[in-house]
Order: C-alpha cells, then structure tokens, then sequence
C-alpha cells in the first residue's frame, strides 16, 4: 500500500509520571505512516485527493501541545484514534520518540503501534 509520512515532527507537551514532569514541557518526536491510494491525486495532480501531511502536522501539534498525559501510549492511542477518524486514514503506523527521558538511550525511547480503522 502507498503511504503518506510524517517523520520527527516535533512537538512540546506536559507529558510524563513524575511530579516533577507536571511542572515542565518535555519535547517529543511524532513518527506517522499513513496507508493511502495515492493514485487518484497523482493522476488529478490534485491536493484534495490526497492526504495533506501538513494538515495532519498541525492536527498532530495543536492536540499533543495541549494535552498532559502520565504515559507515551495514552497520548499514542488518542492520537491514533483521532487521525484515523477525522483524516479517513485506512490504517498507521504510529511512533512516539521522549528524547529526554533517559539519558544513556542516545537514540531515544518512546513506543510504536499500528492501527487500522474500524
Ligand atoms: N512505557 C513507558 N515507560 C515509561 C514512561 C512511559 O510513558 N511509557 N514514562 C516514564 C517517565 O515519565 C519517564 O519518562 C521519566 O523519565 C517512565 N517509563
């Protein structure tokens, strides 16, 4: 299946278990593959046919900045859940990178899950 992707979109939330994590904002990366026939939009040479990332970027920003959950999968499961309702997305596949959280993972540690419209 084609697919429309997002990669490292940054984004700054209150997120995490510990008191301290309450009073701070933490960045964290936004990973998306996103299931879709881009067939008709190349054909039409036609953004309305296609899934706009940028859209689905800001979508992504405005509901993760303003959110402020405990736990990565939480905020991974709405986030999931909303893009495949409002954007019609077939199916993703979804990856929250805390860069932050432990100092010796140089690459980041985060989860990953694949979701499929019902
Ligand atoms: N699987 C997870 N493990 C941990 C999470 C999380 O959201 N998912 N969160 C924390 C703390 O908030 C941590 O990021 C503080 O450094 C610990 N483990």
């Amino acid at each position: 299946m084609d697919q429309v992707f997002i990669r490292g979109l940054l984004v700054d939330a209150v997120i995490g278990v510990y008191a301290w994590e309450r009073e701070i904002r933490q960045s964290l990366l936004i990973d998306l593959e996103m299931d879709w026939d881009i067939r008709a939009a190349a054909a039409g040479d036609d953004l309305a046919a296609t899934l706009d990332y940028a859209a689905v970027c800001q979508r992504v920003h405005d509901y993760t900045a303003a959110s402020s959950f405990q736990l990565i999968e939480s905020l991974a499961e709405r986030l999931a859940a909303l893009l495949l309702e409002e954007f019609s997305i077939p199916r993703l596949r979804l990856r929250i990178t805390k860069p932050g959280a432990v100092a010796e993972a140089q690459g980041g540690v985060g989860v990953s899950i694949e979701r499929s419209r019902r």
